[in-house]
């Protein structure tokens, strides 16, 4: 159930699920009535309005107001368009409604008390305007609550963005499996409560028609950690080095606690000499290196990771610097100053990925890398990581991230708590650590974004950055503890 789909997959997976036998009208009917029985776990029966498009969205819709109405709902239903609009399954569906049918207008909003929204779905095919903008906005603005079937009308499916105005949802139902634009804002504030649920369409035509977008869930990279064994040697875990600052040191120290927080056998922060014993008496943990000792430290092979970026400072010496390391054709990770200072000439950078590498850009950040590339941000980052050759995570609430080959995972995981100074360094960090351990590049970003998420999430108000490197230990022992099960 981690699959993303897009809506033309979606499609495809309907057909092929009709082609292999199940009739159009059935799914239509599995969908209002998966959609009747959120309804019904959510709601005691109240007076309703179900609002229908020109569409099988529509069509959905004539199914869950036969399905309330039998169950003794007092329900109104609305239709955009004649009564003889609606085509196909849509039409079948509206035959066997017998109720009345009015026409689709704010009228239907005043007094009830839940709004089913099936105008559109994953149909939605230019900006919404007029007359259904209007009744958008009457819904918005009612105390009635939403129920929006498959994505909240207005949103779109793919991208998450919103085409003209959209109705804000206070449970979103879909089908099969989730969409772009259930997690990537603005659609995901849109869509309140997500509920994904089955109308028959199997696992085997899922997988045969090959997603490659997932919410970020352990399932897509949990076989990838490399956890110590019993004979576990600290040089069997990696040995980072986190380039740090001379200004400021702050940065660096939240990354070198994360790094090594993540399972990290040695880390050594290099730096100019003049800060050295700023990082050194940070933790007795932490080795420290002198800038001036870098051919050497990069002759030991031992040294099989490098993070660079927070707190570097932006300029030539940080360029320099970067493509030195990335002409190591090591585990890699560039955050913040050392991809601005690009900004000027990303394709050197691009050109100089040869090795693992990640890029963790902020929206501002990305934008200075990429600001040729547009649309959503799932399209961008995989954009980017084509372009690139490294793996791309665009950071923010709905962080994606993307492999150069096309796979891509959106987080789902609600933190808002980690939007504070410091949050982006204990995520370079920690990827940094996993992938130091051996991880695999998008599985190493995959699993930070998850493992930043979920201490977020549990820490929650109050949060600062600080907090999260010694809360990994907490998540890290689930994911462990799991691990051993599965044995
Ligand atoms: N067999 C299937 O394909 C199934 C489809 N299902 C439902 O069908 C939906 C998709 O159905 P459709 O492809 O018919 O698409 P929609 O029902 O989302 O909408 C398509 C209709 O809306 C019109 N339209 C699009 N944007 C508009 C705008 N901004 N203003 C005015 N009119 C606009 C189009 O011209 C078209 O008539 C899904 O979201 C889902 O709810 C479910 O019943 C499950 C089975
Ligand atoms: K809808």
């Amino acid at each position: 159930m981690f699959e993303i789909l897009t809506t033309d997959q979606m499609y495809e997976a309907d057909r092929r699920t009709i082609d292999g036998g199940i009739a159009g009208d059935v799914l239509m009917e599995n969908a209002g009535r998966a959609v009747y029985e959120e309804i019904v776990r959510h709601w005691s029966p109240r007076s309703v309005s179900v609002l229908c498009g020109p569409g099988n969205n529509g069509g959905d819709g004539f199914v869950i107001a036969r399905l309330l109405r039998e169950a003794g709902w007092s329900v109104r239903l609305g239709l955009m368009g004649d009564v003889a609009a609606p085509k196909g399954d849509a039409a079948d569906h509206a035959a066997r409604w017998e109720g009345a049918s009015e026409r689709l207008s704010p009228a239907l909003v005043v007094g009830a008390d839940l709004v089913v929204d099936c105008i559109f779905g994953a149909g939605l095919a230019r900006d919404i305007t007029d007359d259904i903008a209007v009744l958008v906005t009457t819904i918005n603005s009612s105390t009635a609550s939403v129920v929006s079937v498959d994505v909240p009308s207005g949103v779109d499916g793919n991208t998450g963005m919103i085409r003209g105005c959209a109705i804000k949802a206070d449970l979103t139902v879909t089908f099969c499996r989730a969409k772009p634009g259930h997690y990537l804002l603005p659609g995901r504030l849109m869509c309140g409560e997500l509920a994904i649920r089955d109308i028959g369409i199997s696992d085997q035509i899922i997988s045969e028609i090959r997603p490659n977008c997932w919410r970020n869930d352990p399932v897509l990279w949990r076989a990838g950690i490399h956890w110590p064994g019993l004979d576990g040697h600290k040089y069997h875990r990696g040995h980072l080095l986190a380039f740090g600052g001379a200004a400021m040191t702050g940065a660096t120290r939240l990354v070198a606690r994360a790094a090594r927080r993540s399972g990290v056998g040695l880390l050594t922060v290099v730096s100019d000499p003049s800060v050295l014993p700023i990082y050194g008496a940070d933790s007795p943990g932490v080795m420290t290196a002198p800038i001036g000792q870098i051919e050497t430290l990069l002759n030991d092979c031992r040294h099989n990771a490098f993070v660079i970026g927070p707190g570097y400072g932006v300029g030539d010496d940080t360029r320099s610097l970067v493509l030195k390391l990335l002409h190591q054709c090591r585990s890699t990770v560039l955050d913040a100053d050392a991809l601005t200072s690009f900004a000027d000439d990303p394709s050197t950078l691009c050109f100089a990925v040869q090795g693992p590498t990640v890029l963790t850009p902020h929206e501002g950040e990305f934008g200075r890398l990429f600001p040729d590339i547009e649309g959503d941000k799932l399209t961008r980052a995989r954009a980017a990581a084509k372009r690139s050759g490294a793996t791309v995570l665009i950071k923010g609430a709905d962080t994606v991230i993307a492999a150069p080959d096309g796979r891509a995972a959106i987080s789902a995981i609600e933190a808002p708590w980690l939007a504070t100074a410091g949050s982006g360094d204990v995520l370079a960090g920690i990827i940094c650590g996993l992938m130091a351990q051996g991880m695999e590049m998008f599985d190493a970003a995959c699993m930070g974004v998850w493992l930043h998420g979920r201490c977020g999430a549990d820490i929650g108000p109050g949060l600062i950055a600080e907090d999260i490197p010694d809360h990994l230990p907490v998540i890290l022992r689930e994911l462990w503890l799991a691990s051993r099960k599965k044995a």
